[in-house]
């Protein structure tokens, strides 16, 4: 369990000629009382490891589509201690790496110590925390160490080389890279040089090189799969869910185990 889970299940996936392949759904989007079986859903389609948005009333990093499912939980009473503990009471039920997407005003709320603690009990391995950048990771650090939960550092197409090298070697679980400058969301197209910044996080990275942001089509989901390890789909999954739309989740996991290239 925790931190070793999320590079091991990972690196099975690989080791069968596919690609991993990440959903993000918002806790507590239609009811927390769903989540149990939205993760089951999750899990029993193939994906690799579930990440798990925490509803947060000032999402900095969010477009539209995750904004509005994070409207509608918080809207339905989510807390980040309901969602622990509807965590801990299925913990059982699954076998998937969880991941948490946090802000870390909420953390620091809650008790950076507390967190991790409960998230432990819960069965969570790893989180990510989009605003706490490398020089404030002290705050988090000791405690998610001591719990071991993998914190999955983000790395930015603007960030310059010698921050890219950090980010890589103090990553733990996947390295997560962010595709593209701004907020998540669906887009049509990638800008040019989006290969060769994944190449290069992977020739940095001692961890899988999974991409994220802007990922909508099983054609994105295969062409960016040749050049890392897998792929994070947020705001489809999240649309896809409201609208009941299930086999268009399904497909885009197909398009991860069928990719089939092997980097690594
Ligand atoms: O929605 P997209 O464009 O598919 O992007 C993934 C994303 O939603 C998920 O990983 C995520 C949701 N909120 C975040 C905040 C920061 C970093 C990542 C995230």
């Amino acid at each position: 369990m925790g931190k070793k889970k999320i590079d091991e299940v990972i690196r099975g996936v690989l080791d069968q000629g596919s690609k991993a392949f990440v959903p993000y759904i918002m806790a507590g989007d239609g009811g927390l009382e769903k989540l149990a079986d939205q993760i089951s859903f999750l899990e029993n389609s193939g994906a690799t490891v579930v990440e798990l948005g925490i509803p947060f009333s000032d999402p900095v990093a969010d477009g539209p589509t995750i904004q509005e499912a994070g409207i509608r939980a918080l809207a339905n009473g989510t807390t980040l201690e309901a969602v622990l503990d509807t965590l801990k009471g299925s913990r059982d039920s699954r076998s998937i790496p969880i991941v948490l997407m946090t802000y870390f005003n909420l953390i620091f709320v809650y008790g950076v110590e507390r967190f991790a603690e409960e998230c432990n009990a819960a069965g969570v391995d790893g989180v990510i925390i989009p605003d706490l950048p490398l020089e404030e990771e002290d705050m988090a650090v000791p405690a998610l160490s001591k719990h071991d939960i993998a914190l999955i550092r983000l790395a930015a197409p603007t960030s310059p080389r010698s921050r890219l090298e950090q980010i890589a070697k103090r990553t733990e679980g996947f390295l997560y890279a962010v595709t593209v400058k701004g907020t998540t969301g669906a887009r049509s197209e990638y800008e040019e040089g989006v290969a060769g910044y994944l190449e290069e996080l992977k020739a940095l990275s001692s961890a899988p090189v999974l991409a994220g942001f802007g990922v909508s089509t099983p054609g994105q989901v295969q062409e960016l799969g040749k050049h890392c390890d897998g792929v994070i789909v947020g705001s489809k999954i999240v649309q896809s869910l409201a609208d009941g739309k299930l086999d268009d989740i399904k497909e885009l996991i197909s398009a991860a185990k069928n990719t089939g290239i092997k980097m690594s």
